[in-house]
């Protein structure tokens, strides 16, 4: 039996050094930094829309909404950071919450929105501001991905891919991708080909949510793209709502998945956001069991295969936590 198995967990998860390549700002914003952000909107004067509030925000295993009401929920988020000052609280936080959890190096990811008080540049100008000065006082290294949200145009994700391409330019230490989320039902990825065609000829890197519900076609269509890594993979796997082409592709490419255990917890597929970055936090945030949490941990492992054999990594996961004693 390894030191970690009586190690306590929670130290251990938050002790050790780990890398977040997949939070989104406004999933990641915790209790507290929702707080402050109403506090900021309390002193300032400025309406508070986030009537229903933290219930709403935390979806819980089982949780009864349907796909497009979950991502609705993040319009509380989207409310609490309409404003320059806010926005930029929401980053400085967020950044010295994943430090404190043990994160040395976090690419935070966000789509660019346009507010009453802010154009979408100068949304960018904010985070990449806040990520420059947290880096004076913070140990994390930051660095940020634009999101291109699926339910836009493609008109509106060629204006966000030449922003995108334009603060590459000015902050290549800080702007390192463009990514494709939101709403995996919403539009289709033709449509965003030109925009993260023209951010890679640039030199940004690419990550695409894929297989986030059913969608071999699109699958493939993704994969053919080449992404530089890809998020949650859900349905790749044959088992797992997939194909064995989709699989094999996968495979063939060897193209890293972003795994978010915390978006497998719907037996329909998909679905809740990811609040928070490591394993036992996500487990006490969605109310999920220790032997809950191992096993989807262990079926998230399933996407992450050896190289050579290409077998799921599923040891490694029974040598980092001993299951059976869950
Ligand atoms: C769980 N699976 C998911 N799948 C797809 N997109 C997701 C997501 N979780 C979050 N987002 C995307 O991130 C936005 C919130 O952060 P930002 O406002 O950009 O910082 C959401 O509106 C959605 O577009």
């Amino acid at each position: 039996m390894s030191n970690i198995a009586i190690m306590d967990l929670k130290s251990f998860c938050r002790e050790l050094p780990k890398i977040e390549l997949h939070a989104h700002l406004g999933g990641s914003l915790s209790r507290s930094t929702m707080l402050e952000l109403k506090r900021l909107y309390a002193d300032a004067g400025i309406a508070d829309q986030t009537n229903a509030f933290f219930d709403e925000f935390q979806i819980a295993a089982g949780d009864s909404r349907n796909l497009s009401q979950c991502f609705q929920v993040f319009s509380i988020a989207h409310s609490l950071t309409s404003t320059p000052d806010a926005l930029a609280l929401a980053t400085t936080l967020t950044l010295a919450e994943f430090q404190e959890d043990g994160c040395c190096y976090i690419e935070l990811r966000t789509t660019p929105r346009e507010t009453p008080d802010m154009s979408k540049r100068q949304y960018i100008e904010t985070i990449v501001q806040a990520i420059r000065k947290a880096s004076l006082n913070l140990t994390i290294i930051s660095k940020l991905i634009i999101s291109i949200d699926r339910r836009c145009s493609p008109m509106a994700a060629e204006e966000t891919s030449d922003m995108a391409i334009e603060f590459y330019k000015s902050y290549p230490d800080i702007v390192v991708g463009i990514e494709l989320s939101g709403d995996p039902t919403a539009g289709s990825f033709d449509d965003f080909v030109p925009a993260l065609s023209n951010a890679r000829k640039a030199g940004l890197k690419v990550t695409l949510h894929c297989g986030e519900i059913c969608n071999p076609k699109e699958v493939m269509q993704m994969l053919d793209f080449k992404p530089e890594r890809i998020g949650h993979g859900t349905f790749i796997h044959p088992r797992l709502g997939g194909t064995v082409e989709t699989w094999d592709a996968l495979s063939k490419l060897k193209v890293p998945v972003e795994i978010c255990l915390t978006s497998n917890t719907d037996d329909k597929g998909v679905f809740a956001t990811s609040l928070s970055q490591e394993y036992l936090i996500c487990a006490q945030t969605f109310e999920l069991s220790q032997s809950r949490l191992a096993r989807l941990a262990l079926e998230s492992c399933q996407f992450v295969f050896d190289e050579n054999s290409r077998k799921p990594l599923t040891d490694k996961i029974l040598n980092f936590i001993e299951i059976k004693q869950l």
